[in-house]
């Protein structure tokens, strides 16, 4: 038997999601039934001080021999690193990610990737040149539980999939929980607000279901509405409406409904009572149950009568914690990983075989959902400060 490849990680930023991320990526691939390579952490680098770095390392329990650096540009000069985790706000992905591209680096990103399509290009042209992975951190979407949700679409056992409901809520009550408008989630400095930040999952189940899934591969047509957040103009709420043209014999055009809000909820309460995707075709349905960003439950109804329940618990050890997210979030079970090492071990597989993206999301897909982005961006008049829109 070949021995298992270490893939050696840089973390790039030490708030909240680097945090989870890192403890999820340090959990022995084993306990997932992954035994053909592994992780480990090399570095991590704050740009407060190294201290914090230093201190981001020890809680996470990275192996002592891991370096903390006080820039991310240290980092990226690491010749130990083989791939950057970048876990800044969405404002800084660009010049993050780029810095790293051009280092030479393999890179897994946040997301939202950027913050407009043409930054996405620009990284996609870099990483193309480089010859380096770079992979929008969409982790739903590598869960084996979406891997289940596209079977049950490409099986036909719902006809082909003709209107996708899809919303991820979170209510935040922004007025209270960020009162000075500083923290990332309304901030437009940062690239805040519910579209990049939430939208982009609802967004990532039509797309799954519409899109790669899906049979029509033509992009789609956008129309939308946007609420904003009046202290800072950032986008408190936005429904989305994307229409994939598709032939009548193929099932006549798809539409797709992505909705996100910080002022309700999917999942008032966090019964999981009700289903926060519904994808539907003339058969019946595949239902999706909240967090649609952490989801741990499906339902498949036809019109035949089946019902078909599935479980979908994320495997340990974990430690059962809050999620730090700076306002609260789910809390994984005792026992429970959080489901971020998903990701990791395909952004290691592409590291490992040479795939410079995704296979679940390619290059394409980020862009053009980036572009969906910015045209609802367009449409609800949501503008940010020039530097951070801008590319080099
Ligand atoms: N996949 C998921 O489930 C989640 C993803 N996210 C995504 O992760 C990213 C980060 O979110 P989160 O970890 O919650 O954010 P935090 O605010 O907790 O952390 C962001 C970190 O980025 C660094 N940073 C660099 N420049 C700035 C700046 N100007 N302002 C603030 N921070 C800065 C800081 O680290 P340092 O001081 O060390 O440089 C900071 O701790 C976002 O893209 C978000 O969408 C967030 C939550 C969940
Ligand atoms: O990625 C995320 O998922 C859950 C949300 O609560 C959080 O704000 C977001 O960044």
């Amino acid at each position: 038997m070949t021995e298992p490849r270490t893939i050696r990680w840089g973390i790039l930023a030490t708030g909240g999601i680097a945090l989870t991320s890192t403890r999820d990526l340090l959990t022995d691939p084993t306990t997932r039934g992954v035994t053909n390579l592994r992780h480990t952490v090399v570095a991590a680098a704050s740009s407060s001080s190294q201290s914090k770095a230093e201190s981001f390392l020890r809680t996470v329990n990275a192996p002592p021999s891991a370096k903390p650096y006080g820039s991310y540009a240290d980092l990226i000069a690491d010749p130990s690193v083989d791939i950057v985790y970048i876990a800044t706000p969405h404002s800084h992905h660009y010049t993050n990610a780029l810095l790293a591209l051009r280092g030479g680096k393999h890179v897994l990103c946040e997301k939202a990737l950027t913050v407009n399509a043409a930054q996405a290009r620009h990284l996609v042209e870099t990483a193309r040149e480089r010859g380096v992975l770079l992979m929008e951190a969409v982790w739903t979407r590598y869960f084996p539980l979406t891997a289940y949700v596209r079977e049950v679409i490409q099986s036909g056992r719902l006809g082909p999939v003709t209107r996708v409901l899809a919303d991820c809520s979170v209510a935040t009550e922004p007025h209270t929980s960020f009162p000075d408008g500083a923290h990332r989630m309304v901030n437009p400095a940062l690239a805040g607000g519910a579209l990049l930040d939430m939208g982009i999952y609802s967004l990532t189940w039509v797309f799954t279901a519409l899109w790669r899934a899906g049979t029509g591969q033509t992009p789609p047509r956008v129309v939308s509405a946007m609420a904003h957040y009046g202290p800072t103009g950032a986008d408190e709420m936005c429904t989305v409406v994307v229409v994939f043209p598709r032939a009548q014999d193929a099932g006549g055009d798809a539409h797709g409904i992505a909705t996100t809000s910080m002022r309700v909820d999917t999942d008032p309460g966090g019964r999981g009572s009700a289903p926060s995707v519904r994808i539907q075709g003339p058969k019946g349905e595949v239902q999706v149950f909240p967090p649609t960003y952490r989801p741990t439950k499906t339902r498949v109804v036809l019109l035949d009568g089946t019902v078909e329940e599935k479980d979908w618990a994320q495997p340990g050890p974990g430690i059962g914690s809050k999620w730090f997210n700076g306002f609260g979030g789910p809390t994984n079970a005792e026992g429970e990983g959080h489901g971020m090492f998903w990701e990791a071990d395909e952004a290691a597989r592409c590291v490992i075989e040479g795939r410079k993206e995704g296979a679940l999301e390619g290059w394409d897909e980020s862009v053009l959902i980036m572009e969906v982005m910015d045209e609802v961006r367009k449409q609800g008049g949501l503008v940010y400060p020039e530097e951070i829109e801008r590319v080099e």
